[in-house]
């Protein structure tokens, strides 16, 4: 049995490493990007955005003008090369809620729920204890993977801003977790403790494993198209892979299954140059249509970033790098809180019922699909029931956002991320030519809603600077909004100039039923095909309120265990 995957990344080394343990499957890998293996610029966890631009990691995507953000084109970094996103990303580790998996079931995808997907997050993790007692840091052991191959732990040392942090947030009414979801709580990162370096897809699950000889990975190979043929009852059938590699095209037999892990950017992306997808769109740029599937590359969405940047006080700055070495400007963020909107908004009510009205108004004109309106009932019932959807997360200013650094101060950034979004996009083919990027259009804002959230967001980031302690680390000037921004309306269009991706997007081969605008089914298949699956994060048909990597591991090696029939057997 031989399977190609296409895309090394997360999802995809993960998924290549686990099926072939099986001597008996040969699985080529195929991915666009260079190896990039025992790279330093990678492994050194200080180095998160080094890379951002450089062609030889990153793909350095750009969305359209956003209509409802100033016309902005937004930068949307994504790794390229062995272990994709992984090798790009910033770092921090967790699992999402429970609600928010148990969601994925709830849109009609049948077996899929936290039971199922939760032994897989721990499959894939191996905990690493902190060596050192630390009383700032909290976690439950009961919460993580022992056993796996990707090593989790706590940066060391950690700075002496983790601590006022909490401290501000309890005294906001947050409650202090131990692991997530619901609180404040201390994220741990995918940073080897024991080697001090960066744990990815490419360095613990293939690396250790590239010998086998049934398992081949062809880099600097971007796939351009799978060609299929059609049976009787048009059901489409992959037989051949074509890619791209030093201005010539190669062909690969398909021996029995071939599975998309390109990533949310680029999966929809290589099936609509197959012809599978809507047919209007690829007509529009002469390819022929073999399956018509008018899901791929719709219903995406992703986290909407922005925040507040405070100037942290000069002697702060020199105790935090006498004490730690380095300090928090030199090591990745770990205090994250994810709460409900009900916690951080005095006026969530109001929020919620506009929410509401905006539901049945879709509903009413026939705006939405039945299927948006079940994703839209989930995520006000999730805002009722108090699950989070609003994240705050500490960290030291990696760039500015928008204003400029005076020269020589240190600042702080209270990140926060809207997590639950109601603006949906599109990202489809921009040319017949595959090698052309597509078009990614996340219509942040589209609805007014998502705007409103991230103001009440934004006022709650500022109360976390005002807060003891942390206000007693900062000088007391607010860089950006700046203290001039003051009324909703000011903040709004602040927020519309400093939104930036969170690079944590989903949706665009979304698992739903066929009859939902669905791409693949609850086994990962694409509808319409008998030997194409999809698997990485563009199959997450309702976002998550985590970042994102843990799942994408997580669905490497459940996709897997489907696959080698291990799993969701019987589909149920
Ligand atoms: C800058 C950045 C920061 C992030 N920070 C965090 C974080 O701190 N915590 C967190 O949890 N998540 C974070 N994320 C998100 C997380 O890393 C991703 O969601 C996850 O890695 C995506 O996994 P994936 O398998 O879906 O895609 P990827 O890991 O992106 O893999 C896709 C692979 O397919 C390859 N590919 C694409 N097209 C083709 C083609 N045509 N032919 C062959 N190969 C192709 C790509 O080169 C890539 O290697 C971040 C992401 C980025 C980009």
């Amino acid at each position: 049995m031989v399977l190609e995957c296409t895309g090394g990344g997360t999802s995809g080394l993960t998924l290549a490493t686990r099926l072939s343990e099986d001597p008996s499957v040969s699985v080529i890998v195929i991915e666009a990007g260079p190896a990039n293996l025992d790279d330093p610029e990678i492994l050194n966890p200080a180095l998160i955005d080094n890379r951002f631009g450089r062609p030889e990691y990153d793909w350095g995507f750009q969305t359209v003008p956003q209509k409802f953000c100033k016309d902005r084109s937004v930068p949307f970094n994504r790794g390229k090369g062995l272990g994709g996103s992984s090798a790009l990303n910033f770092l921090q580790y967790h699992r999402p809620a429970r609600s928010d998996i148990d969601a994925l079931g709830e849109l009609g995808n049948q077996g899929w729920n936290w039971e199922l997907l939760e032994p897989y997050y721990a499959k894939s993790e191996r905990f690493i204890l902190p060596v050192e007692k630390n009383n700032t840091l909290t976690y439950d052991v009961a919460h993580h993977g022992l056993d796996g191959p990707l090593a989790v732990g706590f940066p060391t040392p950690l700075s002496t801003f983790e601590h006022p942090f909490q401290m501000a947030m309890k005294n906001l009414g947050i409650d202090l977790i131990k692991d997530p979801i619901k609180g404040a709580w201390y994220t741990p990162v995918t940073i080897d403790p024991t080697e001090r370096v960066r744990s990815y897809a490419a360095n613990k699950y293939y690396q250790p494993n590239a010998s086998r000889e049934n398992l081949t990975v062809v880099v600097c190979a971007q796939v351009t198209k799978i060609v299929t043929e059609l049976d009787h009852n048009a059901l489409a059938t992959a037989v051949e892979v074509v890619f791209h590699n030093e201005e010539a095209l190669y062909t690969v037999k398909v021996g029995k299954e071939v599975i998309l892990s390109a990533g949310t950017i680029m999966s929809p992306q290589i099936l609509e140059l197959s012809g599978i997808g809507d047919r209007t769109i690829l007509q529009e740029f002469d390819i022929e249509p073999r399956v018509h599937l008018p899901g791929v590359g719709e219903n995406v969405q992703e986290h909407f970033f922005s925040g507040v940047v405070s100037e942290v006080r000069p002697e702060v700055v020199s105790e935090l790098y006498q004490t730690s070495g380095t300090g928090i400007f030199g090591i990745p963020p770990t205090c994250i809180s994810f709460v409900p909107l009900a916690t951080i908004s005095a006026d969530h009510e109001t929020l919620q019922k506009s929410l509401a009205t905006l539901i049945n108004e879709a509903i009413s004109s026939k705006r939405i699909s039945p299927s948006l309106q079940k994703q839209y009932e989930i995520t006000l019932k999730h805002q009722q029931d108090r699950e989070p959807s609003c994240e705050f997360i500490l960290w030291p200013l990696w760039r500015p956002i928008p204003n400029t650094p005076a020269p020589g101060k240190q600042y702080l950034i209270v990140s926060t991320l809207l997590n639950h979004p109601i603006s949906r996009g599109s990202i489809h083919i921009a040319s017949s030519d595959p090698l052309v990027p597509p078009k990614i259009n996340p219509r942040y804002f589209e609805y007014e809603y998502d705007l409103l959230q991230l103001v009440e967001q934004i006022k709650f980031a500022r109360k976390i600077l005002d807060q003891e302690p942390v206000k007693n680390l900062l000088a007391g000037n607010e860089l950006s909004p700046g203290r001039d921004v003051q009324t909703d309306e000011q903040i709004a269009d602040f927020v519309k100039s400093a939104l930036s991706t969170t690079w944590h997007t989903v949706g665009s081969c979304s698992m739903l039923p066929l009859e939902d605008g669905g791409v693949v089914d609850s086994r990962l298949k694409v509808h319409s095909t008998t030997n194409i699956r999809v698997i990485d994060m563009s199959i997450i048909p309702l976002h998550i309120c985590a970042h994102t990597q843990a799942t994408a591991y997580a669905l490497g090696e459940l996709g897997a265990d489907i696959i080698k029939g291990k799993a969701l057997i019987s589909g149920d």
